[in-house]
């Protein structure tokens, strides 16, 4: 087990909401960790801070690259630089290329990640490392029977698969998941739960997520971090947090629950 992502006292307010306030955590490598809380409690900003797409205002972010054993301070890195250290975030939807099919638009994730933006006619040429590569993470997500498809015409279900083919295409050592089972239906979510859980288990990316729908949250998390009104609340199993009377009050007696 090994630390892959870490932040101390991170911080940031909009004016004087404070959205998170002074959240220290580490995630393991081991480990799928829910971050859960209700509406306006700040996941999405811990996010946006982790990713770079908002600067905090205080605090740090360390990552752990791929193949390191180093934490790494991305804390105010750019964007495409936190990415390119390892951590990847599966945006919903708005990252795939519609008018292309499953399999190039994972060639083109697979481009950027070996730093061939300035070729990316390759998605043009036969390049039979390119394609072998993302037929792996294709094979990996469960995606080869709709490799050909343009991801216009996806089902949701599918849609989604891809956010996270893309986002392992990048060889990430994290990923952050947002609510990847929303709006889907129970056999979808069964399906999209027992996929996180083996890439979790086959790759070596670990995946953090947000999520409302609590029997998701308990059937895959290892970990569950509990956020309200900016600050962490509770830190633990499954169990643990369940059991932890601020929770029930702050969070799952309460109407978002
Ligand atoms: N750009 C912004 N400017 C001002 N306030 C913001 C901004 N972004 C978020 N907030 C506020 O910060 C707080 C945390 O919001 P955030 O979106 O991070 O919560 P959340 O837990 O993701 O909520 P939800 O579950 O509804 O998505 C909220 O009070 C929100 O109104």
């Amino acid at each position: 087990m090994s630390t892959v992502l870490e932040t101390n006292e991170l911080a940031r307010w909009f004016g004087r909401l404070v959205a998170v306030d002074d959240v220290t955590v580490s995630i393991d490598d081991d480990e799928i960790t829910s971050i859960i809380g209700p509406n306006g409690a700040g996941k999405t900003t811990f996010y946006n801070l982790l990713s770079g797409t908002l600067q905090p205002s205080s605090g740090s972010v360390k990552l752990r690259p791929r193949d390191s054993t180093e934490l790494v301070d991305v804390t105010d890195d750019e964007p495409h630089e936190i990415a390119r250290q390892g951590l990847s975030r599966a945006y919903q939807i708005n990252n795939i290329f519609e008018g292309l099919t499953v399999l190039d638009n994972v060639r083109v994730a697979r481009i950027s990640h070996d730093r061939r933006t300035s070729d990316l006619t390759a998605i043009t040429k036969h390049d039979e490392e390119l394609t072998e590569a993302a037929w792996e993470v294709l094979e990996l997500t469960n995606l080869e029977d709709v490799a050909d498809t343009e991801c216009a015409n996806l089902s949701h279900g599918d849609a989604r698969k891809v956010e996270i083919a893309l986002a392992l295409g990048t060889e990430p050592s994290i990923i952050l998941l947002d609510e990847p089972t929303a709006g889907m239906n129970k056999s979808e979510t069964d399906r999209m739960v027992d996929l996180i859980r083996r890439l979790d288990e086959e790759t070596d990316t670990t995946f953090v997520l947000t999520e409302h729908d609590m029997e998701v949250v308990l059937g895959i998390s290892d970990r569950i971090l509990v956020l309200e009104s900016g600050s962490l609340i509770a830190d633990g199993t499954p169990d643990e947090v369940m059991a932890d009377e601020r929770v029930k009050e702050a969070y799952l007696g309460g109407e978002d629950a």
